[in-house]
């Protein structure tokens, strides 16, 4: 499959372990390469809008390394509740407010994607609606002593307990909230020219 990135070199610029096990699930060759980029953006950007401008800066970050065979991918996901971002919590007071805050409630998670190679580059987003029970403070409290919250935007994974006993449903894609919309992704390599 995808026949027409025969002569690429696909290149996962993220140290996400999540979307190296996601890709993964596509089938096809590719490395995994990361540099630190600190996950800051204009104050004036909301919503989607974050999220693509931070892959976009991932991508900024790999400029050096690209030749002419290099198609990279880079992502963000951020969780959007309630006209705020929830980012990765500073500490655990800061993952017990988000928690809380995306307790009983409905949520979205949106995850930027940007693909890229030397002269051309295309970011799309994915937006999946998350809707969560009402969680206790001893749910809450468990869940933080119990899993690692702390590299997951808005304090969760879905993937985790939290998500086996708290999400009530999702609209949209699962593989979107743990980070990496593979579906949409997919689809967006299928179509991409030299
Ligand atoms: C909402 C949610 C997020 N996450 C993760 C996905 C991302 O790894 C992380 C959001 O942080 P990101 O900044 O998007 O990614 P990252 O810093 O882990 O990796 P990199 O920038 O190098 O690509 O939160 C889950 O694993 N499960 C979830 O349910």
């Amino acid at each position: 499959m995808l026949a027409n990135l025969a002569n690429f070199q696909i290149i996962l610029g993220s140290q996400s372990p999540r979307r190296k096990e996601l890709l993964q699930g596509l089938n096809i060759p590719f490395e995994v390469k990361s540099i630190d980029v600190e996950e800051t953006y204009p104050s004036q950007l909301v919503g989607v809008d974050i999220p693509m401008y931070l892959a976009e800066k991932k991508a900024d970050a790999f400029a050096e390394s690209m030749n002419s065979n290099t198609l990279l991918i880079t992502a963000d996901t951020i969780v959007w509740h309630e006209g705020r971002v929830f980012g990765k919590p500073r500490d655990k007071a800061d993952a017990t407010r988000m928690l809380k805050s995306l307790s009983g409630k409905t949520h979205q998670v949106i995850t930027g994607v940007c693909i890229s190679t030397l002269d051309k580059r295309k970011t799309f987003h994915v937006i999946s609606e998350v809707r969560f029970a009402r969680l206790s403070s001893d749910e809450i409290e468990y869940y933080l002593q119990n899993f690692s919250p702390y590299d997951k935007a808005g304090s969760y994974g879905v993937q985790e307990w939290i998500g086996y006993i708290g999400v009530e449903y999702i609209e949209g894609s699962y593989f979107n909230v743990m980070g990496l919309p593979v579906q949409r992704l997919y689809a967006e390599l299928k179509r991409w020219k030299k």
